[in-house]
């Protein structure tokens, strides 16, 4: 009954990475899979590079990778030979395929597990690997759901580059992620979805000035007592309040407070000298002001 993606309608162009956001549940992977022709849907198409994933659907499969959120490996095969496999599938020349394994193996940092079963695994590497059999024979389209999901940090940053690399030859990408890290880095036109529908769309930019409270102050308390931090918090909320219109406090952790204001560009001179004043009173031992990001958005879409 529930109906999870409704009157979804969106296009990227080769050359670009698109980002799809969204909280959990909100469609991301069912939009993801009618795309790639896992499930189909009740009405409506997906069309890949001039081929329709329903009515020309092998012609459509052909020209694109595909990293689904779940696993969807051969348990029978280990590392190097589904790195084989998929080279073949993507149509690689016997010459070739000796090179491309060896590439996807030294590139994810999988040589050391090349004769391990998935079942051997640990779940980083067998993201690993699902992502590198997305990638292999550079597909026209990559769909990556959720791609760098427990995968350690250099194997994310030769993701990134393999996932940039390919938005900029020619080639598409479609990213669903929770890092919005990763979305800042990568994408160049975002999306965010909420409960199966799109409710923004545009480049970065452009999603931060729609949803773009101001600006974010962060400021650094000195390390003192448990008793001594309540004090100076109550300080420096007050010579918030005092100093800046309509400040709200949005955290506050071990010793950095945050407050989101609804201050112009043009007021950033003013800004400084307030809170340069409050660092020389030593209300604060630092501060600093930052643009909305998008894990802001984030957190304030819903
Ligand atoms: N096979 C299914 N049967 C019934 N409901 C489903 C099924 N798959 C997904 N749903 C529901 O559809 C909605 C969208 O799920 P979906 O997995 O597409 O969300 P998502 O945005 O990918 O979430 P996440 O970020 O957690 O991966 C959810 O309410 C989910 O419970």
């Amino acid at each position: 009954k529930l109906v999870a993606v409704n009157g979804v309608s969106f296009g990227t162009r080769r050359g670009e990475c698109f980002g799809l956001l969204g909280v959990n549940g909100a469609g991301k992977s069912t939009l993801f899979k009618m795309i790639t022709g896992e499930i189909c849907p009740t009405s409506g198409y997906a069309i890949v590079d001039g081929s329709s994933i329903m009515s020309n659907r092998s012609s459509a499969l052909r020209k694109f990778g595909y990293c689904p959120q779940t696993e969807a490996l051969c348990p029978l095969m280990n590392v190097q030979e589904h790195l084989f496999l998929f080279a073949r599938l993507r149509g690689i020349s016997f010459q070739n395929i000796k090179n491309v394994v060896e590439w996807g193996l030294r590139h994810m940092g999988l040589r050391n597990y090349s004769k391990q079963l998935p079942s051997k695994l640990s779940g980083g590497n067998r993201r690993k690997l699902q992502v590198t059999l997305a990638i292999i024979g550079n597909p026209q389209l990559i769909c990556l759901d959720e791609p760098t999901t427990g995968v350690d940090p250099r194997a994310r940053r030769y993701v990134w580059e393999c996932i940039s690399g390919s938005s900029t030859i020619d080639h598409g990408v479609l990213l669903t992620t929770h890092s919005m890290e990763e979305s800042e880095s990568l994408c160049h036109k975002l999306t965010i979805m909420l409960s199966g529908q799109l409710v923004c769309f545009g480049n970065l930019q452009h999603i931060k000035s729609k949803f773009s409270r101001g600006y974010t102050i962060n400021l650094k308390m000195y390390n003192l007592t448990a008793e001594e931090n309540k004090k100076a918090a109550t300080e420096i909320d007050d010579f918030i309040a005092s100093s800046f219109n309509d400040a709200v406090l949005t955290s506050k952790n071990f010793n950095v407070v945050q407050y989101q204001a609804p201050i112009m560009s043009s007021q950033l001179g003013s800004v400084f000298d307030k809170l340069s004043h409050g660092k020389n009173k030593k209300l604060f031992e630092d501060f600093s002001i930052s643009q909305t990001t998008l894990e802001q958005v984030g957190l304030w879409v819903d």
